[in-house]
């Protein structure tokens, strides 16, 4: 609901009137920025500047609504967001349609924020991140397949976490994991004998068996699809889903250094992910595949044309960022604020990850932990069914 814009002639609480005073403060500045930056048109013989025709109050964030003289292009509104933002301190966001929109959010991005609050959310979707906006969530039966870039020590693999764990504690009978820890088993070996983990590969050797499973169940897939008339298994009854995890995803990449025979095993490798990323995604595969270098060389081609979501965090440099996200950004993002990640998608926006750690994880799954006897029997029934999905 809009408030037009009326000083009211008594000002009564305190706390209004310093609203007021504050409000005041930001519209001059607003209006200080159109007249140095030269945000109007001419009309008749004169220069116009957009006009303040309301105020909206919430919660969040106050937004200043202005009609335009006709003629305002949205390249000269182009630089004024981050003009607004310097000089206000604040987050600010611009859009123009029709009327020019200035919302300036009352909190910053908070610094950290922990995975026990993030909202509970039917469906399969997991928590990015919180923002002055509020938190975001990713639906990964809309969007199957993601990267997660980072230089090393930024929140990849706690970003994993967040999201093994929320999808665990939500599916806690339909999902499944095959993970991929490049890096020895040191991250995700600890979680093998949780249930809903069918594998944690921690090699190339066993990177290779394990997504030649993947294969053999995506060829089944295929012939029960076909057979069946499906092209999605989100129009089907099949309510579970196969979520294979990479961290690490360089260790895969083949290198001019290696044996002929490592060079077609990792090709194999890359092969088979391609094949996820094209077609998994319809057959009831996530492809979760995290790299620290994203490069031409170790994001596989078809992984990232297929990968709706990309999330980033520090990168090193804009070259980097250009790959992992399609636009500069990750260099730019704060140096001592581990967790701050970019999502794009659609859009692109700036979130603060959830922090989970290993303590916590392992007491939030530890009902799901299975004896290394029954690990070996699921292990069988894996092994004959080949990831047995009704
Ligand atoms: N969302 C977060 N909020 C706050 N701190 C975080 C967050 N994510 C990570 N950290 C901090 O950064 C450290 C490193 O995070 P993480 O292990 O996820 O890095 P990484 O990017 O996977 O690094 P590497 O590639 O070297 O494994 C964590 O131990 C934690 O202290």
């Amino acid at each position: 609901m809009f408030d037009i814009l009326l000083i009211p002639a008594i000002s009564g609480a305190v706390a209004l009137a310093i609203g007021i005073k504050s409000r005041n403060k930001e519209e001059m500045a607003i209006r200080k920025v159109f007249r140095n930056m030269k945000v109007g048109a001419m009309e008749g013989k004169g220069f116009v500047f957009p006009k303040l025709v309301a105020t909206e109050k919430k919660a969040d964030r106050t937004r200043y609504v202005y009609r335009v003289p006709l003629g305002l292009t949205k390249k000269t509104l182009e630089p004024v967001e981050e003009v607004l933002e310097a000089t206000l301190d604040r987050p600010v966001e611009v859009t123009f349609k029709k009327w020019l929109y200035i919302e300036v959010f009352h909190n910053e991005i908070p610094k950290k924020v922990s995975y026990s609050s993030a909202p509970t959310k039917n469906g399969w979707v997991v928590p990015l991140g919180l923002n002055e906006r509020g938190w975001h969530f990713h639906d990964f039966d809309k969007t199957p397949h993601c990267t997660i870039s980072g230089t090393t020590r930024f929140g990849k693999t706690v970003m994993l976490k967040n999201i093994m764990t929320y999808l665990i504690e939500h599916h806690p009978d339909d999902i499944e994991f095959i993970v991929l820890d490049m890096k020895g088993g040191l991250e995700f070996g600890k979680y093998k004998n949780l249930k809903q983990v069918v594998d944690v590969a921690s090699s190339p050797v066993e990177a290779f068996h394990a997504l030649g499973r993947v294969k053999v169940f995506m060829e089944q897939r295929e012939a029960l699809f076909k057979q069946n008339g499906w092209s999605n298994v989100v129009n089907t009854s099949i309510q579970k889903r196969l979520f294979v995890i990479v961290d690490e995803g360089a260790q895969l990449a083949p290198d001019r250094f290696m044996t002929k025979e490592q060079k077609d095993m990792l090709a194999a490798c890359q092969h088979t992910l391609g094949e996820i990323a094209r077609i998994g995604g319809a057959l009831g595969i996530r492809l979760i595949f995290c790299t620290q270098y994203p490069t031409s060389d170790t994001l596989p081609r078809q992984v990232k044309q297929n990968a709706d979501l990309k999330i980033t965090f520090r990168l090193p440099t804009g070259y980097a960022s250009q790959v992992a996200i399609d636009d500069y950004g990750a260099e730019e993002l704060p140096s001592d604020i581990p967790g701050r990640a970019i999502v794009k998608t659609h859009e692109k926006i700036l979130v603060q990850a959830p922090f989970i750690s290993d303590d916590e994880m392992m007491k939030r799954l530890e009902v799901h932990r299975i004896e290394k006897v029954e690990r070996r029997e699921a292990d069988r029934k894996t092994a004959e069914d080949t990831i047995h999905f009704e």
